[in-house]
């Protein structure tokens, strides 16, 4: 357990501050610098006078906590809201019911469309050799919007694929240049408007001709209480950008593994070979052990940052407002003083009563009161497609040792090559 000293003392610095030589050698190896300064340093130091670095995960956890307070997000984008203030109260309703939309019961009436979903998104997939990255992209974001609109899914695929990069142009790292960013961000507004309007058009449609089924705007829609179509079209945007590069990203971490450790693989086939139709993620232990270990070895989201509101107290430093507070899941993920063993993939390690870390040193989804709306549904969407693509599929990756980790806005595996190849064995089984 972490407890501040009472004395405030002055915080250790990087040498050199944000100067050029810095600045190069962060961008020739990001963990690697983060990771060499942290153990010259400390738990936090300064890098400049406007960042601050913390790795320790109660620190780290004191900040995602007090997150809407002494720290600031931030915040998508909501129509219609004039001031900074109206816009974070009206994000966070819409959170509130985000939330209850996407809630786990829910999640469970869409298994068998996600099930059927997933082998339709691979299967659309043109036969031949894949840039891995797109193709899980297109996987997990057919599928996601497939669960959430059902017959209506199909116009969404291109457009969300392309408000999802938009958006994610502009959110902020520790490098993001200031040049460039009045376009991208209008660029980005447009297409959150794009969508947010055919999503309303959708719900029109819905509400004027209601079908029993089982997309998730459906069952939005069938809710006794009768959410606002604002709000449920709030949900759907939401969800349908969330759900397409990060959880590809992580899909792309496991079929690179899958690729790269034979023995992994048979575990995992041997799992998904055995498993009832329709199983659930208690018949997939080891696949769901599987993904909370890459989602541990890779975070798609490595780095994250909040933006300090008011004077504040951190780790017995003083912080103040102008500065940012960065911190990386990837480094509490990777530290031997909260893991046992980090540098080995072990999917065993969740298997367990215990969890296999000290407290708050696994972030993959954040925590507090900005932590990831879609971490259910995400796992679930990536257990579901790590079980099918072990069933059903030979996964041909060029070179998967040469897609090593790039840390960009997402940690994304470097550009490498993967080609589906349905097995007889997975054919017999879905025919069964
Ligand atoms: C493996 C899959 C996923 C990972 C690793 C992931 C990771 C994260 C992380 C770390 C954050 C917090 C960022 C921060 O604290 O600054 C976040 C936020 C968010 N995620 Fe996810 N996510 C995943 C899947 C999804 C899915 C499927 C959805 C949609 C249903 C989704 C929707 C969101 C939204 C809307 C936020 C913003 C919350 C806010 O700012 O209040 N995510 N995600």
């Amino acid at each position: 357990m972490f407890t501040d000293p009472d004395v405030t003392t002055v915080m250790p610095q990087v040498p050199g501050g944000a100067g050029l030589r810095n600045q190069y050698a962060y961008d020739k190896d990001r963990i690697g610098c983060l990771t060499d300064w942290s153990a010259r340093y400390g738990d936090v130091f300064q890098y400049g006078s406007a960042i601050v670095v913390v790795n320790h995960p109660e620190l780290v956890h004191q900040v995602l906590a007090r997150t809407n307070r002494e720290f600031s997000a931030t915040v998508p984008m909501v129509e219609h809201q004039q001031t900074a203030a109206e816009n974070l109260d009206a994000w966070m309703r819409g959170r509130r019911q985000g939330g209850r939309g996407i809630h786990p019961d829910l999640i469970e009436q869409c298994d068998q469309r996600l099930d059927q979903a997933l082998a339709a998104a691979v299967t659309a997939l043109p036969d031949k050799r894949l840039v891995l990255l797109a193709a899980c992209e297109r996987i997990c974001g057919h599928a996601i919007i497939d669960i959430c609109l059902g017959d209506e899914a199909p116009p969404f695929y291109e457009r969300t694929a392309k408000a999802s990069d938009d958006i994610l142009a502009v959110s902020r790292t520790f490098d993001t240049p200031p040049w460039g960013a009045g376009r991208r961000y209008r660029r980005a507004v447009k297409a959150e408007r794009d969508l947010t309007d055919r999503l309303a058009a959708v719900l029109g449609r819905l509400r004027a001709a209601p079908e029993p089924g089982s997309s998730l705007a459906d069952v939005l829609l069938a809710r006794p209480d009768r959410m606002p179509d604002p709000v449920v079209a709030a949900v759907l945007r939401i969800s349908l950008i969330g759900g397409h590069g990060t959880p590809g990203t992580a899909l792309a971490w496991c079929i690179r593994e899958m690729s790269r450790r034979p023995d992994l693989l048979a575990r995992l086939q041997a799992e998904a070979r055995t498993a009832p139709p329709q199983a659930g993620e208690a018949d997939l232990p080891y696949t769901a052990g599987f993904v909370k270990e890459m989602l541990r070895f890779y975070p798609p989201t490595w780095l994250l940052a909040r933006d300090v509101a008011t004077p504040v107290a951190l780790g017995g430093h003083e912080l103040r407002p102008g500065q940012r507070v960065l911190f990386s899941p990837y480094l509490l993920h990777h530290d031997e003083r909260w893991w046992d063993a980090p540098a080995e993939i072990r999917p065993e390690r969740w298997l367990g009563e215990e969890k296999p870390h000290a407290p708050h040193a696994y972030l993959p989804f954040g925590a507090g009161p900005r932590v990831c709306i879609g971490s259910l549904l995400g796992l679930k969407v990536l257990v579901r497609a790590v079980a099918l693509l072990a069933r059903d599929y030979e996964l041909n990756m060029d070179e998967p040792a040469n897609a090593a980790p790039q840390p960009d806005i997402l940690l994304v595996p470097a550009r490498a090559k993967v080609r589906f190849v349905p097995t007889s064995a997975g054919q017999d089984l879905r025919r069964s």
